[in-house]
């Protein structure tokens, strides 16, 4: 192998020798071998950029044996074998003894002696029909495997139709001096270095011309954070079970969709600035349905619906108060109230996003997290159906043996919590919290008493930790995070948590 260094000074030296290179197809590399005009070419074009040399390229055509042909140039034609296999004389040989001497080569061989009045038949046997044959088809191919050419076009496109040889396709290049044609190639400078500037090198210096068609250092995409991942699966499990998807770009809502609408008094303690973010500027939200607005202060105050209500005194100023979201079942209770406007149709809504709290920041707890939610509407659903969606949802993420415990939220009866057996853990671990709505908090919006909504609802932090093998919060959320964890961590299955 001759390198790019050792053929650039063989050009150079062959251009000041003989002023120019006709074909570089004669060029021998120094252990006597063919040049590859390949690695030729790359010398070349370096060469060029510095303008030393100028090349064309010569595009020939050469005749090639293919391995058949070269098996006959060695071997002899199998013509020619069958002629050499049969003795002089009249006894001959019969078929079957020439097919074992020559094998498959016997039956082509047979049919082109024949035709070429070499041998002939008597009786049963194969006899010679000549004393001497010239195998004109070694000639042929032996000619053309050391100089590549036949002067007879007929013979070569007979010895391409018997795929004896074929054509390749050559390329070389003629070679002739540049403007800056030298002997010594210059080192060509890359980049502008702080010694050039300072000793004023750098206007003498000659530089590498750019290569603009250079792929370049090709960019790393984006990641997916991992909990966007987690976040990617659920939203598929929920298209599957035929879930549409909830708008949950309001981060900021009030306290009427986020409480109120939801039949949570207004001294709960979860509304008190402890769990809950108020907004400061703007501090409050003036634009509710009034009706509904109306049906919302009366149930709470006095009840209705079949309910005796919470019998306090309802105040606007406090449902007006603008906040950062709760809980994500801000955005079902807006849903619901839309979706009781129009002709009933049954739905099932879900939700994937941030929800915020006023809470102590500590190893598995942010003041901020995403909350997954589903909801269903129908006429006539059960406590069953909640519990047979719940283990469907569940199974599909590959948790099963599910558990469920009563619970209380102000907005469901019954509720239940959902808990699931944690191998890893060692034990059951807290996975969801769900319920049937209200009467309270949907027949003021105007859906109809049969109709009943089933929801549920976790955490995505929790999940992802657990599939990450992560400890601490911070080391899925904020500045901690490990930015190669989140490259490297493939696209979340759940059946692996
Ligand atoms: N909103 C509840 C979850 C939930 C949603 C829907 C029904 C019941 C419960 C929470 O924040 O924990």
């Amino acid at each position: 192998m001759t390198t790019t260094e050792e053929l650039q000074t063989l050009v150079l030296t062959t251009l000041d020798s003989k002023g120019s290179i006709e074909n570089t197809k004669e060029f021998k590399a120094s252990d006597g071998k063919e040049v590859d005009q390949l690695v030729l070419l790359g010398a070349l074009k370096s060469l060029v950029d510095k303008e030393m040399v100028e090349y064309d390229t010569i595009e020939d055509e050469i005749w090639v044996l293919t391995d058949e042909g070269d098996e006959i140039v060695d071997k002899g034609s199998h013509e020619a074998n069958v002629f050499e296999a049969i003795p002089a004389g009249d006894e001959g040989l019969s078929i079957p003894e020439l097919q074992k001497l020559l094998g498959n080569a016997a039956k082509i061989g047979q049919g082109k002696a024949f035709k070429n009045k070499w041998i002939t038949k008597k009786g049963d046997n194969l006899i010679r029909a000549v004393n001497s044959i010239i195998d004109q088809t070694r000639i042929d191919l032996d000619i053309i495997c050391s100089t590549g050419k036949h002067s007879d076009p007929n013979v070569i496109a007979d010895l391409k139709r018997r795929r004896l040889c074929d054509k390749h396709k050559i390329i070389s290049y003629s070679v002739t001096k540049g403007p800056k044609f030298s002997l010594t190639i210059e080192k060509q400078a890359r980049d502008i270095t702080f010694e050039m500037l300072q000793s004023g090198e750098w206007k003498k210096a000659n530089f590498k011309k750019y290569n603009f068609d250079a792929l370049g250092i090709p960019p790393s995409g984006g990641h997916l954070h991992p909990l966007m991942k987690i976040r990617e699966e659920l939203r598929q499990i929920f298209f599957e079970m035929g879930f549409e998807e909830m708008p949950t770009n309001r981060f900021v809502e009030s306290s009427f969709w986020n409480f109120d609408a939801l039949f949570q008094p207004q001294q709960h303690p979860a509304r008190d600035a402890h769990d809950t973010f108020f907004i400061k500027d703007p501090a409050v939200g003036t634009q509710f349905p009034t009706d509904y607005l109306e049906r919302v202060k009366k149930v709470h105050s006095v009840g209705g619906y079949g309910s005796t209500g919470y019998g306090y005194d309802w105040k606007i100023e406090e449902a007006q108060k603008l906040l950062l979201r709760t809980h994500t079942t801000a955005v079902s209770s807006f849903m619901l109230y839309n979706l009781a406007q129009k002709e009933f149709k049954p739905v099932k809504y879900f939700s994937i996003d941030r929800v915020f709290r006023n809470e102590t920041v500590d190893a598995t707890h942010l003041a901020e997290f995403h909350q997954v939610e589903g909801v269903i509407a129908d006429k006539g659903l059960t406590l069953g159906d909640l519990i047979g969606f719940m283990e469907t949802f569940y199974e599909k993420m590959g948790i099963k043996n599910l558990r469920f415990k009563p619970a209380y939220n102000p907005y469901t009866e019954p509720s239940m919590e959902i808990f699931s057996y944690h191998e890893g853990l060692g034990k059951w671990v807290e996975i969801g919290n769900s319920g049937m709505f209200r009467p309270e908090m949907l027949e003021p919006m105007g859906l109809d008493p049969e109709i009943r909504v089933i929801a549920w609802g976790l955490g995505l932090e929790r999940p992802a930790m657990i599939k990450y093998g992560l400890e601490n919060i911070r080391e899925l959320l904020g500045h901690k995070v490990n930015l190669t964890m989140i490259e490297n961590n493939p696209i979340c299955a759940f059946d692996l948590i």
